[in-house]
């Protein structure tokens, strides 16, 4: 039976009963692995032709307002957004942006900016909206007086441990912060399969998987869970039978756990 029919059926039903539906409606969805994350993502450009710059400003809004449902302002107003290198930063670069619009006061990490158009424009939009950009070495050092909330888009389902020397600074951050942490996608440093491993096993209180859940998701112990990145065609949910959960709405985002 698909997701609808179980999370319709159970509204009628006594609470022990929808635990048990509610349990194999999550043990349904599909865990990708790091192979079939980049299959999905190479048929959303290459078939149905979306831009990245689409698809990239469709994640980075639903993790903000993912973060906003868990993390609201102006409680977690200063967030600390760590971006890095590849799709990923950029989803963190449009979720900044779009946090600045809801009211949050965003800041970004940017430790190695990639030089081609997507994340320059993405960066000069950020700039343009007085997003300031901070140097590592000086802020990070007081982070947890200076920040309510850290936003984790380092890496996404491409990222291959070990972590390389650049990002070693950002990722003992993470390991070491007690301030919340919203990861998109991944948590950054954990093997997008196997999860938490000797280098990396910090653990965010809010995960943001887009498209699907990738494997690692298994391992995601925090709080709150959501899906984001509403775009996937029906006929590519299809073929990869992703099981995925309705959407409520017109909302960008849905609460997974
Ligand atoms: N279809 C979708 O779901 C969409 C997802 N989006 C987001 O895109 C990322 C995947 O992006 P990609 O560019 O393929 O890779 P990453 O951002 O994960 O990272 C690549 C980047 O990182 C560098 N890198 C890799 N390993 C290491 C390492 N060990 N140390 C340092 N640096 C490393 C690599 O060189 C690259 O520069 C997905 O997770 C989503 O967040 C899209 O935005 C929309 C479509
Ligand atoms: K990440």
């Amino acid at each position: 039976m698909c997701w609808t029919g179980l999370f319709k059926k159970q509204i009628f039903l006594p609470k022990t009963i929808r635990c048990i539906y509610t349990t194999s409606i999550l043990k349904a969805m599909k865990y990708l692995n790091q192979q079939e994350a980049i299959n999905v993502d190479q048929e959303l450009f290459n078939d149905y032709k979306f831009s990245v710059d689409q698809l990239m400003e469709l994640a980075g809004l639903s993790c903000s307002h993912a973060i906003a449902k868990c993390y609201a302002a102006p409680q977690y107003a200063r967030v600390l957004v760590c971006c890095g290198p590849g799709n990923n930063g950029g989803d963190g670069l449009v979720c900044a942006r779009h946090l600045s619009l809801m009211g949050y006061k965003p800041r970004i990490y940017y430790p190695k900016p990639t030089p081609n158009p997507l994340y320059e424009n993405l960066t000069h939009q950020c700039k343009s909206m007085n997003i300031e950009f901070v140097d590592a070495t000086s802020d990070l050092e007081n982070i947890s007086q200076q920040y309510d909330l850290i936003v984790d888009a380092l890496f996404g389902f491409s990222f291959k441990p070990p972590v390389r020397e650049t990002f070693v600074p950002i990722i003992n951050v993470l390991q070491n912060t007690k301030l919340p942490i919203a990861s998109i996608d991944i948590p950054s440093g954990w093997h997008v399969e196997n999860g938490k491993n000797n280098e990396c096993d910090f653990e965010p209180s809010l995960l943001i998987s887009l498209t699907a859940p990738k494997l690692c998701a298994k391992f995601f112990k925090g709080p709150h869970h959501y899906l984001g990145g509403r775009f996937v065609p029906p006929a590519l949910r299809e073929k990869y039978q992703l099981d995925l959960p309705e959407y409520p709405g017109t909302e960008t985002c849905v609460k997974l756990s």
